[in-house]
């Protein structure tokens, strides 16, 4: 088969995160965005490290797995969701299955606990970062997420199934109003436009929302102004419709800050520059297994705050008896791990790269009564160098890329007993676990939690233990 060809055949098997494969004259082909058993035409492609790569042309025929016949009206359009059409206890097995043989190589069968489910499966996102856009070129303006493999194209995503309620009814407010003022978006490629993101973060249990709107700071020509003192006025006046309309919606939740953040980076990345506080504060507060945390807008925070209460009690379940032990909690956050641990440990350490969220971490030990934390901000693989107090027990929660492979090794060589693992992103894990093991460690417990229904991710937890300790 070469570049070009077209060909049909039915989907095999998935492998993670969005991938199927499928043989064609014997050749396995990967093929992006189809599901187990789905019969569909595709294009082939590029070989990309030996094996063919093909591009979806349709799904001739739906997979068995996908009984559910009222997906989100976005779904197979947004680049969000992949498994709407397949009911959650097969979507569980799916990723179930994709884990185990992940990370077969390093934890065995009879070691792997399964998956648990997530406990909200529709409205559980209380994080999203809408774009601005046009759904097509020159079309009106949209605000939401990408369309499905596009860079540019937005799809309005009126009626996501994933997020909380209250965030379609200010991604409404807020398209109606940038519409009707006729402000452009902003264009990345060139560099041009005014309006770029919208920010919105509620805590499921207080109930409190966040809201920035993020914008170029190319005002004379967003607001058809002759110089930037009156492109600033009609800003100002602006952004106080803006507030308003927040401030009259009917939320569920309520408001705890509405932010203007000024971005003029090219990074197409969510960011402030400047950031101006347009009503409350620019922080809100989450509470999770009886403690309260205190969210800046760009501090992590796990985006199912429902299913972060089950993935923290199997951390917790995992770490055991801390009570004489100085725990190390790498890639931190907000401190959510470290102050779930420090009531049952002698000492917690945290160690974070973004410097807002070891702030908010500190306050959040001192809200909740805790002075056995400390929290220090800085990259784990140099700060590790100059924590001077050793660690008796490790718990890691990486970023999607997985730990530096310069840092593992300053990791095992503390050689404490108990290295609790928790990772967003099983490939990265697998290639870790790799590591650990040949280097004295080995699993003794490892299982899936699912904190994203309707995707293809979910998290997991692995408990390795010194071998003969
Ligand atoms: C998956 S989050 C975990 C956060 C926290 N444990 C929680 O459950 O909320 C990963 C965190 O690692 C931080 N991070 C990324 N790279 C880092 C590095 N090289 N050194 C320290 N922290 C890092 C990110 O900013 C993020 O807060």
């Amino acid at each position: 088969m070469k570049k070009g060809d077209i060909f049909k055949g039915t989907i095999e098997k998935l492998v993670f995160p969005n991938k199927g494969i499928l043989y064609i004259e014997g050749e396995p082909v990967m093929v992006k965005h189809v599901l187990a058993g789905q019969k569909i035409e595709a294009a082939a492609g590029r070989k990309k490290k030996g094996k063919m790569e093909g591009r979806l042309i349709r799904v001739l025929e739906a997979s068995p797995l996908e009984t559910v016949l009222n997906p989100c009206v976005h779904f197979g359009v947004c680049g969000g969701c992949s498994y709407q059409t397949i009911p959650y206890d097969s979507q569980l097995a799916i990723k179930e299955a994709m884990v185990r043989e992940l990370i077969q190589d390093s934890c065995p069968e009879e070691v792997f606990e399964g998956i648990k489910g997530s406990p909200l499966q529709e409205g559980y996102r209380n994080k999203m970062e809408y774009s601005f856009g046009d759904e097509v070129k020159d079309g009106p303006l949209a605000l939401g997420m990408h369309k499905r493999g596009s860079f540019h194209d937005i799809v309005t995503v009126r009626g996501c199934r994933i997020a909380d309620r209250d965030f379609e009814r200010i991604l409404s407010g807020t398209l109606e109003l940038c519409s009707s003022e006729g402000l452009p978006f902003y264009k990345k490629m060139k560099h041009l436009g005014y309006l770029r993101h919208l920010l919105v973060r509620k805590a499921w249990k207080t109930g409190e929302i966040l809201v920035a709107l993020v914008t170029s700071g190319q005002l004379e020509d967003a607001f058809q102004a002759e110089n930037r003192e009156a492109g600033k006025e009609k800003e100002e006046a602006f952004f106080w419709r803006f507030s308003r309309m927040l401030q009259n919606l009917h939320l569920d939740g309520k408001l705890a800050g509405i932010l203007h953040m000024r971005n003029d980076s090219q990074a197409d990345m969510v960011k402030s520059d400047e950031t101006t506080v347009l009503f409350g504060q620019d922080h809100f507060y989450e509470e999770l297994l009886g403690l309260r945390f205190k969210i800046t807008p760009f501090s992590f925070f796990q985006t199912n705050s429902a299913g972060a209460e089950i993935l923290y009690r199997t951390a917790q379940e995992y770490v055991g008896d801390t009570k004489d032990k100085l725990v190390y909690d790498l890639y931190s956050g907000t401190g959510t791990i470290a102050q779930v641990l420090a009531p049952v440990s002698k000492k917690v350490i945290g160690v974070e790269i973004v410097e807002e969220a070891v702030e908010a971490a500190k306050k959040n030990a001192v809200l909740n009564g805790l002075d056995n934390c400390e929290f220090l901000a800085g990259d784990v693989l140099k700060t590790l160098d100059v924590i001077e107090e050793k660690p008796d027990l490790i718990v890691l929660d990486p970023p999607r890329d997985g730990i530096h492979p310069k840092a593992l090794p300053k990791i095992t060589a503390y050689g404490v007993e108990d290295i609790v693992y928790i990772s967003c992103k099983p490939t990265s894990l697998a290639r870790d676990l790799k590591v650990f093991t040949a280097s004295g460690y080995e699993v003794k417990r490892a299982c899936a939690v699912d904190m994203f229904p309707g995707t293809a991710n979910c998290e997991t937890i692995v408990l390795l233990q010194r071998v003969g300790r």
